[in-house]
């Protein structure tokens, strides 16, 4: 049992991993975490389908989306492309108060429905709810790996005493903390904030002991060789890859932008030129 589980596991983490161990997955769960505001500066991306195929054509390795908007847009992730399911979320209407919880709004047996490759879970590390999340997480885990499934943790450090201690919650010892925490929780990838330096992020892919870390996406910069400069760092700090949402689909024309970020993921290449082989610069 457990070897069939471990193959399945292995199979389904290639969907997502080239041959050099690295993915660009692209995020799009925001109109439910943000808010579909979050697509105005190109509305017609709130359309998933629209988005979805685009991102899809310019060679993107994996989709990471919630179960609803992968019975829209599913059909457009294509078999070669890794399609990650995230089972837990919340809204930004919630009281303050609750912002520091993220419910689960859907089951692993939904995502084996969907056809997903490997399934998403958040815990807010330092968070007074993190005993919610991290039985959450725990539940999930523990059926999709005996289903052999890869289990991917976004792991965000967030919580009063966080700025308190630390001073910002992308401090790197609290991100490194975080990510340990995700390893030891049985985590198969780890998404996480950048920390703002490549020495600081390769103490946090030391932390995560093995376990692929990429970094999460943030918001949109204004110059895309800023955005593909922290790629590119993430990359030379031993990171996996990048989940990216708002750089991507707040883009008039996402496809070069995609194109330039494999190229920095996939082959070192070095941001300016990467950029100038796409036609942005
Ligand atoms: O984790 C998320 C939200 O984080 P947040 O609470 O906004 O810090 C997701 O909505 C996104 O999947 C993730 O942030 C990646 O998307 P971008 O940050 O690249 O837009």
């Amino acid at each position: 049992m457990d070897a069939y589980q471990n193959a399945g596991i292995k199979r389904r983490m290639r969907r997502f991993f080239r041959r050099d161990g690295r993915a660009l997955i692209f995020a799009m769960d925001h109109g439910f975490e943000h808010g579909p505001t979050d697509f105005e500066p190109v509305w017609e991306h709130v359309n998933p389908k629209v988005i979805v195929r685009k991102v899809v054509r310019a060679g993107i390795d994996g989709v990471m989306m919630l179960p609803g908007i992968a019975r829209i847009a599913g059909d457009e992730v294509k078999p070669n492309v890794g399609l990650m399911i995230k089972l837990t979320s919340k809204t930004n209407l919630r009281p303050k108060e609750d912002q520091l919880l993220q419910s689960q709004l859907g089951f692993v047996e939904d995502a084996v429905k969907l056809g997903a490759d490997a399934i998403a879970a958040t815990v807010y590390w330092g968070s007074p709810q993190e005993d919610v999340m991290m039985r959450q997480f725990a539940e999930i885990a523990s059926y999709a790996h005996d289903l052999g499934f890869p289990v991917v943790q976004f792991a965000y450090p967030r919580g009063p005493y966080i700025n308190e201690r630390y001073g910002k919650k992308e401090d790197y010892r609290v991100v490194m903390y975080g990510a340990r925490a995700a390893a030891e929780s049985g985590a198969d990838m780890i998404k996480t904030y950048w920390t703002g330096s490549r020495e600081t992020f390769a103490k946090v892919v030391d932390a995560a002991a093995g376990v692929p870390v990429l970094l999460s996406g943030g918001a949109k910069t204004e110059n895309p060789v800023d955005f593909l400069k922290v790629v590119w760092e993430v990359i030379e700090a031993g990171g996996a890859g990048a989940v990216v949402g708002r750089n991507i689909f707040q883009r008039e024309n996402p496809e070069p932008f995609i194109k330039a970020l494999l190229r920095v993921v996939h082959r070192n290449e070095d941001p300016e030129e990467a950029a100038k082989a796409e036609g942005l610069l």
